[in-house]
């Protein structure tokens, strides 16, 4: 307790795509490999950015459906196996940490905080992203969204999360950068804050977060002025 009455939290879920790297460059560079091989042209990185956030998929779906290509099914499973080692060449290449990440999560374990990350993207190349910026030791959990039968916005990797790192949602925020982010602590009963900068279009102001920090640079300072209920 620091102030009386309000009471930070002791455990976060952090996003990965858009809160704490901009990955936007190596996820478009693996749509248009991906493209290529079907003989459509590049796309740009702004459509690209617009489709991350909720999973592989949903991205590839997007891309070709962008592309005039509307696929079935079978034809997006399909594209889906193509995509999956496409993807793993294109992690850290183009790929930087967001402002403030790191700052933030030094600053975050320093005061005892517990840290998760919950993303769509999975999890294997999460944690090689991860471990690539000298992250993964500090997180107590990594949930992918091949790791839940149902990605966010649904709450199962956040409450999967919870489980690994022993807290309670309501001692736990979740940041993102995205609605998806909103609805998925909601539905599993935690307060939320949206951080600038990434990839949703929408104002923040919009989406209902509990709260809207310009940059993780922020966060830190954030949290403690968070009431938790
Ligand atoms: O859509 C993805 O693959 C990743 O998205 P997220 O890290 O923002 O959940
Ligand atoms: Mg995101």
């Amino acid at each position: 307790m620091t102030v009386s009455g309000i009471r930070p939290p002791k455990a976060i879920l952090f996003d990965l795509d858009g809160t704490l790297i901009d990955s936007a460059p190596d996820i478009t560079a693996a749509v248009n490999e991906l493209l290529a091989i079907y003989g459509l042209p590049p796309l740009s990185l702004p459509q690209v950015t617009a489709m991350i956030g909720r999973g592989v998929r949903v991205l590839i779906d997007e891309a070709f459906a962008a592309s005039g290509m509307a696929l079935d099914g079978a034809a997006l499973d399909k594209a889906e196996r193509v995509m999956a080692p496409i993807y793993l060449r294109h992690l850290t290449g183009r790929t930087r940490l967001m402002p403030g990440a790191s700052e933030a999560i030094a600053e975050l374990h320093a005061e005892g905080i517990a840290m998760a990350v919950v993303t769509n993207k999975p999890e294997r190349a999460a944690r090689e992203v991860l471990s690539h910026f000298g992250l993964v030791e500090r997180m107590g959990a990594v949930v992918g969204g091949d790791a839940v039968s149902r990605k966010k916005p649904a709450p199962d990797g956040l409450f999967m999360a919870l489980e690994r790192l022993g807290h309670r949602a309501i001692d736990t925020v979740m940041v993102g950068d995205s609605g998806t982010d909103v609805t998925a602590a909601r539905a599993a009963g935690m307060p939320v804050v949206l951080v600038r900068g990434g990839y949703t279009r929408v104002p923040l102001e919009e989406l209902g977060a509990d709260l809207v920090c310009d940059s993780l640079h922020d966060l830190p300072h954030a949290l403690n002025a968070l009431n938790l209920a």
